[in-house]
């Protein structure tokens, strides 16, 4: 997470400044007069609700868990696109449990009792509490562990796991399975604050309003390529309909299409039109064909950095959750 945090915010030109790899406190040059603290995750969250930092950047899985329901504590994006992962309760795919597919089945098995409770490991044990009182599940013994979870089942000191579960190997690797209605939460990085910081402490929400503005700029910007194409048209009007008319790609309000200027024979034409639009990763190679299907050549593609709009929806909506 500290790789995938320290990437991201030097592509939104937010590099973190790090005197030497011992230390864990840093700068960011772009924005003066703000300290970044390295942290272990749990320990973000819990510094954030006792006041002794403003932001921070971790799991939504450690804010669910360590912040408690705290209301101080105030997600301001919640989609930084790393970390992805989800909570989830696991079972051994053999013996008692191998007929056994949804928490239905699982609270139905008559093994147990208060003497012989269903013995849960996990590292989260108020997401864990919850969700056991949510799911019904009666005779539940939660216990915890640190780390390498999955072992519990196969040592014999765990009956199930609740843990993060990302591509699935691990579990696989180690004879568990997920189960129906087993998922507690889906998680990736978050940008997390202290709403009493934000609401306090100007400076603190002026750093926000400019950290989140960069992240959504160029987040928005990360799955889409700039594309520019030429098309022979007699005019702008006529080559507009035809890309308006004809093909899904229309960039943000609409394509920008200007002229293109040839000489020929000692005169200067204008027969062809430039046109830019911008196009999601995954789509280029539609949009590229549907170009051409309209007289659409010599097509440029380039990566986009940023792409900053109005207002991000985000920032209203932290100015919302506010109150402001
Ligand atoms: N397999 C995974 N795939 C994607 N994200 C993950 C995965 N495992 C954990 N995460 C995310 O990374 C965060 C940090 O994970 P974890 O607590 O394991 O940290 P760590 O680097 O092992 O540090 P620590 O020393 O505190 O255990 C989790 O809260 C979760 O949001
Ligand atoms: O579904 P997968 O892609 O296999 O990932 C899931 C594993 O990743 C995390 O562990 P991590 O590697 O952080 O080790 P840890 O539990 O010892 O911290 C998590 O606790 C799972 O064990
Ligand atoms: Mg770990």
């Amino acid at each position: 997470m500290a790789e995938d945090t320290i990437n991201l915010l030097k592509d939104c030109q937010l590099a973190v400044h790090k005197p030497n790899p011992r230390q864990y406190i840093a700068s960011i040059s772009s924005l003066p007069g703000l300290e970044v603290w390295f942290q272990r995750a749990s320990d973000v969250v819990r510094k954030i609700r006792a006041g002794d930092v403003d932001l921070g950047i971790v799991g939504y899985d450690m804010v669910c868990e360590y912040g408690e329901d705290d209301d101080d504590l105030i997600v301001v994006h919640d989609a930084l696109g790393f970390g992805e992962c989800h909570l989830a309760l696991a079972i051994p795919t053999s013996g008692i449990f191998e007929n056994i597919s949804s928490v239905s089945e699982l609270a139905a098995m008559k093994h147990w009792s208060p003497e012989r409770p269903l013995r849960i490991v996990t590292g989260y044990t108020h997401l864990g509490k919850k969700f056991v009182d949510k799911i019904g599940l009666k005779h539940v013994r939660l216990l915890t562990a640190d780390g390498a979870l999955e072992a519990a089942p196969a040592m014999g000191t765990a009956d199930a796991i609740l843990d993060l579960v990302s591509s699935g190997t691990t579990l696989r690797e180690n004879s568990l399975k997920e189960i129906e209605g087993g998922t507690v939460l889906q998680s990736q990085g978050v940008l997390v604050a202290s709403k009493r910081s934000l609401l306090l402490r100007e400076t603190a929400l002026d750093k926000t309003h400019e950290i989140l503005e960069r992240l959504e700029a160029h987040l928005r910007a990360k799955n889409q390529f700039t594309v520019t194409a030429n098309m022979r048209g007699n005019s702008k009007d006529e080559v507009a309909e035809r890309i308006l008319l004809n093909t899904e790609f229309h960039g943000l309000q609409g394509p920008t299409i200007c002229p293109v200027f040839s000489k020929m024979n000692g005169s200067v034409l204008e027969n062809y039109y430039a046109i830019i639009i911008c196009v999601t990763k995954h789509r280029l190679y539609d949009a590229v064909k549907q170009l051409r299907k309209i007289g659409g050549s010599g097509v440029l593609v380039s990566p986009l950095t940023y792409i900053f709009d109005e207002e991000p929806p985000r920032w209203r909506m932290l100015l919302d959750k506010l109150n402001q």
